[in-house]
C-alpha cells in the first residue's frame, strides 16, 4: 500500500470503504514485492518451515543440473580416456573412470528424488498451514469489525477473499515459490559452470537473459491490473450468484428468472473478457522469450562447436556447454508462468492482508464486566448519532429505563427505534452523550459482558442451518433439554415444534426455510431467552405471529418481564399498552413519552395512531404510520 494513500501503518475503515466501489483495494499501488515482504512479516512463525523448504528447492535443482555435467565427463573420458579430468583423481583406466560416474549418478538422482520429496511435502505443508492460518485469522477479524463495514461490503467479495485469495496463495506456495527459487538457482549454476568452461561462450549464452528479465518484468508490469481486473470480475460474480440464490423465492415471484439469467450472463462475459484480456498477455510472451533463447543457444551451439573442432575447447566441456543451455532454456521459459503466478499470488495477498488490517472502530478496550447481579438499568443520556451513509441516525436522547420495568418504543418506520437498539449493543458508539447500564458507560463494559446481558430478538430473524435444538441453544449451547423445552414454551414455540415428527431434532433449513415466518420468529425469541438475560430487547419480535399466538406470548413475557428490563419496539400498538412506559421516537428525537393511559391523555400523536389502528380514525390523521 502507497503511504501516500493512506494514514499511518492501518487502513480505516473510511479508507478502506471509500476504495471498495469498484473492488477492495484495487486502486492500492503496493507493488508485489512490498506485498511479498508483508506476508513474510505475517508468516513470522513459519520462517524456519520456509527457509528448510528454501534449502530443499535449491539442492534437488543443484542435483537436478549435475547429470549433464557428469554427460560431459563421461565424454571427456570416452574421448581423452587415460588424460581425462577424471583420470587426474587417480582412476587410471578409462572403464574405472565411466564406473566412478555411474556410482556417482546413481547418488545424484537418488538426491535429487530425496530432494524433491522433501521440498514438495515441505512447500506444499507450508501452503496448507498458511492458508488456514490466514483465513481463520482473516475471519476472526472480520467477525470483530463494526457493523458498518458490513452495511458497505457486500459478503460476496468478502467470501471472495477468505476462498479465492486464500486459495491463490496457496497455489502459488504449492508450486510457484519452489518453481520461481529454482529459475534463480538454474540461472546461477549453469551460469558459474559456463563462466568456468569458456567465458566467452557464457558471454553470448547469456547475452538473452537480460532481454529475457526485463521482458517478463515488462510482462509483470501489463499482467499485474489485469489480473487485478480478473478478481475484481470474479468478486462481482461471486457477489451476484450469492444475491440471486438467497433472494430466488423474490425473483420467482416476479418471474424474474429470464431477467436474472441475463443479469448473471452479463456479470460472467465480463470475467470471460478480464480473463480474454489477461490471457492475450499472457500467451504472447511465452514464445517471445523462446525465441530469445534460441540465440543464446544457436550460438554456444555454433561457436562452442567451432572452437570444439580447432581445439581449444574440450569435447566434453562442449557437450555440457550444448546440454545445459537446455537447462537454461526450460526454466526460463517457464519465467513469465511463474511471474504471472506470482503476480496473481501477491495481489491476492495485498487484499487479504489490507482486509486483516482494517482498524475497528468499536473497540472493546474495557475487560470490565457488568457487576453482578445486574439490575438491568439502561440510560440515554445526550445521545447523538448519524449514519455517516445516509445522515439519518436519533438526536439528543435522554432516556431512563428503571430495572426490570418495560420500556415500549413506537413511532414510524426510519424514526430511530432500531438505531437505539443498535447503540444499546454497541454496534454503533455515539457521536455524542453516552449509553449506561447500571450507571456504568457501555463503552466501559467489555463487549462480552455487555451482550451477554442483553438478550436480542431483532427484525429480521437469522436462524443457521441445523437443528432447531442447536438454533433454541445458540445463546447457551451448554443447555440442558429441559431448559430448552422451557424457552420454547415461554416463547410459544412448544406446541408447534412438539408436533413435528422429529421434535427438536427437525432440521430447520438453510437460513430456517423450512419453516413459517411466524415459526422463525418463535424460535428466535426462545434462543434469546435461554439466555435469561437481565434485559431483553424485542424489536418488532411477534410482528409475523397471528393475533391469539401474539397474545399468549405477551402474556409470557409480562410474567418473565417482572424480573428483567425488557425494550420493545412494535409497530401495533396493542402490544405495548402494559408497558411501565411508552416513547414515541420521531425522526430520531423524543417527542412524547408517558403510559399508555397518558399519552391517550395528552392526544398527540400516539394517541392519533391509537385511534387509527383500533378503527375510529383514518390512516391520514396521523403521522406514527
Ligand atoms: N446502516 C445504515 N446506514 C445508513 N442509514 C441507516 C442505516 N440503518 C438505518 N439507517 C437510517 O436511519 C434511520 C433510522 O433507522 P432505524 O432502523 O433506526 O428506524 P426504525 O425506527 O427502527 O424503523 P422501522 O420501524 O422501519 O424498523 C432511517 O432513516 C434509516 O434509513
Amino acid at each position: 500500500m502507497s503511504s501516500g494513500n493512506f494514514h499511518g501503518p492501518y487502513l480505516r475503515l473510511q479508507d478502506f470503504v471509500a476504495y471498495s466501489d469498484r473492488y477492495i483495494l484495487l486502486t492500492s499501488t503496493t507493488h508485489s514485492v512490498q506485498a511479498l515482504a508483508r506476508l513474510l512479516r505475517y508468516a513470522k512463525g513459519y520462517r524456519r518451515r520456509i527457509l528448510a523448504a528454501t534449502a530443499c528447492s535449491i539442492i534437488n535443482k543443484l542435483f537436478d543440473i549435475a547429470p549433464e555435467i557428469l554427460i560431459g565427463v563421461a565424454i571427456d573420458v570416452v574421448v581423452n580416456k587415460e588424460d581425462s579430468f577424471v583420470a587426474r583423481l587417480n582412476f587410471t583406466t578409462p572403464e574405472e573412470q565411466i564406473l566412478v560416474l555411474a556410482i556417482l549418478t546413481f547418488f545424484i538422482w537418488v538426491g535429487e528424488s530425496l530432494f524433491e520429496y522433501l521440498y514438495k511435502i515441505l512447500w506444499r505443508n507450508l501452503a496448507q498451514r498458511l492458508q488456514a492460518d490466514l483465513r481463520q485469522d482473516t475471519y476472526e477479524h472480520v467477525q470483530q469489525l463494526d457493523m458498518s463495514f458490513f452495511e458497505s461490503k457486500s459478503s460476496g467479495h468478502l467470501v471472495a477473499i477468505m476462498n479465492d485469495d486464500v486459495n491463490q496463495l496457496e497455489r502459488f506456495l504449492d508450486g510457484g515459490a519452489n518453481a520461481l527459487i529454482q529459475v534463480g538457482v538454474a540461472v546461477i549454476a549453469v551460469g558459474a559452470v559456463f563462466f568456468i568452461l569458456s567465458p566467452l561462450i557464457a558471454l553470448l549464452a547469456f547475452t538473452p537473459v537480460p532481454l529475457i528479465i526485463w521482458g517478463a518484468f515488462f510482462f509483470q508490469r501489463k499482467a499485474g491490473p489485469l489480473y487485478n481486473d480478473v478478481r475484481e470480475k470474479v468478486g462481482d460474480l461471486a457477489s451476484r450468484l450469492g444475491n440471486n440464490l438467497s433472494g430466488i423465492a423474490t425473483i420467482k415471484s416476479f418471474t424474474a428468472e429470464a431477467r436474472e439469467a441475463e443479469r448473471l450472463k452479463a456479470v460472467s462475459e465480463t470475467y470471460v473478457e478480464a480473463n480474454r484480456r489477461a490471457i492475450r498477455v499472457s500467451s504472447a510472451f511465452i514464445p517471445v522469450i523462446r525465441m530469445a533463447i534460441l540465440v543464446g543457444f544457436l550460438a554456444t551451439f555454433t561457436i562452442g562447436g567451432m572452437m570444439a573442432l580447432q581445439g581449444s575447447l574440450n569435447v566434453g566441456a562442449y557437450g555440457v556447454l550444448v546440454f545445459l543451455t537446455q537447462r537454461l532454456l526450460w526454466p526460463l521459459t517457464g519465467l513469465a508462468e511463474v511471474i504471472d503466478l506470482f503476480e496473481r499470488a501477491m495481489a491476492s495477498t495485498r487484499r487479504i492482508l489490507d482486509l486483516l488490517e482494517v482498524t475497528v472502530e468499536v473497540q472493546d478496550v474495557s475487560n470490565r464486566s457488568l457487576a453482578t447481579p445486574v439490575r438491568g438499568e439502561v440510560h440515554f443520556q445526550g445521545v447523538s448519532f448519524r449514519y455517516a451513509s445516509s445522515g439519518a441516525g436519533v438526536e439528543n436522547i435522554n432516556l431512563s429505563v428503571p430495572g426490570g420495568s418495560t420500556l415500549a418504543l413506537v413511532g414510524a418506520t426510519g424514526s430511530g427505534k432500531s438505531t437505539l437498539i443498535k447503540l444499546l449493543l454497541r454496534f454503533y458508539d455515539p457521536h455524542e452523550g453516552q449509553v449506561c447500564i447500571d450507571g456504568q458507560p457501555v463503552r466501559e463494559i467489555s463487549l462480552y459482558s455487555l451482550r451477554q446481558a442483553i438478550g436480542l430478538v431483532s427484525q429480521e430473524v437469522y436462524l443457521f442451518e441445523g437443528s432447531i435444538r442447536n438454533n433454541i441453544a445458540y445463546g447457551r449451547p451448554d443447555a440442558d433439554e429441559e431448559s430448552i423445552i422451557k424457552a420454547a414454551i415461554t416463547a410459544e414455540a412448544w406446541n408447534f415444534i412438539h408436533a413435528l415428527p422429529q421434535g427438536l431434532d427437525t432440521p430447520v433449513g438453510e437460513r430456517g426455510v423450512r419453516l413459517s415466518g411466524g415459526q422463525r420468529q418463535r424460535l428466535s425469541l426462545a434462543r434469546a431467552l435461554i439466555k435469561n438475560p437481565p434485559i431483553l430487547v424485542l424489536d418488532e419480535a411477534t410482528s409475523a405471529v397471528d393475533n391469539e399466538t401474539e397474545a399468549a406470548i405477551q402474556r409470557s413475557l409480562q410474567r418473565i418481564g417482572h424480573d428483567r428490563t425488557v425494550i420493545m419496539i412494535a409497530h401495533r400498538l396493542s402490544t405495548i399498552v402494559y408497558a411501565d412506559r411508552i416513547v414515541v421516537i420521531h425522526q430520531g428525537r423524543v417527542i412524547e413519552h408517558g403510559t399508555h393511559a397518558e399519552l391517550l391523555e395528552a392526544n398527540g400523536r400516539y394517541a392519533a395512531q391509537w385511534r387509527v389502528q383500533t378503527g375510529l380514525a383514518k390512516a391520514e390523521d396521523t403521522l406514527l404510520g
